[in-house]
């Protein structure tokens, strides 16, 4: 792995990377033959770098927020012939960068990625656009799309939290559908989340036992999404929860079609571009990343 190309929001987050700008490129330069930056200025930028330059790179890094990493993956992961791919995390909630256990201060970051962890990851695609972390409609969307740029860099995680309790009571539910193979359920739902990793919103309420290298997605449907079911995830997740919740529906499959009325927003990976219907599988494998940790193989 000689040639890395390192694609970076300048301001993503407050600035973390351009402050740390030397040091984390004396750190790749340790590690790697030849390493050039290239400073994505608008929306769209980091796809088109990714697709540029991974012909003639070993491996592309994404230095910046969850919006810089998804560009550069919805780039990356489209080709036949794909590069390595790694995070410098620089944003404000950072959410994949955490599922593969990069340190957040990038500088650490840049020193986990020069150890060369290689793993290979399951990739979610909805037809559309691609994901590493979760896909979702409903209460999730809402979440994310009421968090105001001068609130987030203000109070950063938490802003996530304060919006899904203001959003709880504002929630209005949908009709939908939806089947694989083995499955079909409609009915009325207030949220519904597809993870592939385990991280939403920069906190792990949902699903934290999500394998991103199983090729399976995890789907999550909330009919009512008040404190009682947030209660009731959490005493799933603590192994407190002995009957069958009527609340939740949650289940494993490799791919899921999903419509609903009226037609939803979809938020994937943080970022909200079409809306529902979709088809939703993971893609085993798809992706060798440098991680910060093992992870579950
Ligand atoms: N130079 C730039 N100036 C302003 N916006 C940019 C620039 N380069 C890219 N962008 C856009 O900014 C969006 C947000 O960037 P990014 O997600 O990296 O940072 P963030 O919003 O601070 O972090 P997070 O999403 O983790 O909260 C990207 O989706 C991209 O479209």
């Amino acid at each position: 792995m000689d040639k890395v190309s390192v694609v970076v929001n300048p301001n993503a987050g407050q600035q973390k990377i351009k402050e740390n700008f030397e040091s984390i490129s004396n750190i790749l330069s340790d590690g790697f033959k030849q390493v050039a930056f290239y400073e994505t200025q608008k929306e769209g930028d980091g796809t088109d770098f990714a697709q540029k330059l991974a012909n003639d790179s070993d491996l592309i890094i994404a230095a910046g927020g969850d919006g810089t990493v998804y560009e550069v993956l919805n780039g990356l992961a489209p080709l036949k012939k794909r590069p390595a791919f790694a995070i410098i995390p620089g944003g404000t909630c950072n959410d994949f960068s955490r599922a593969i256990g990069m340190n957040q201060n990038p500088v650490k970051a840049a020193e986990q990625i020069i150890q060369k962890n290689i793993q290979e990851i399951d990739v979610g695609f909805d037809g559309s656009q691609y994901f590493l972390n979760f896909w979702g409609i409903g209460l999730i969307t809402a979440v994310s799309s009421q968090i105001e740029e001068d609130v987030k860099s203000t109070f950063g995680r938490l802003s996530y939290y304060m919006s899904t309790l203001q959003n709880i009571k504002e929630n209005k539910s949908f009709y939908y559908e939806m089947n694989d193979a083995t499955h079909y359920y409609s009915g009325k739902a207030e949220m519904i989340i597809i993870a592939n990793g385990p991280f939403t919103g920069g906190v792990k309420p949902f699903l934290p036992e999500v394998n991103i290298q199983d090729g399976m997605l995890d789907v999550l449907v909330l009919k009512e999404t008040n404190l009682s079911s947030f209660f009731s995830i959490f005493k799933k997740r603590t192994g407190m929860m002995q009957e069958k919740d009527e609340n939740i529906i949650h289940f494993q499959t490799p791919q899921l079609s999903l419509k609903t009325s009226p037609k939803k927003l979809i938020d994937c990976d943080g970022e909200r571009y079409f809306k529902t219907p979709a088809t939703i599988k993971a893609i085993p494998n798809h992706l060798k990343m440098l991680a910060g940790k093992q992870l579950f193989n």
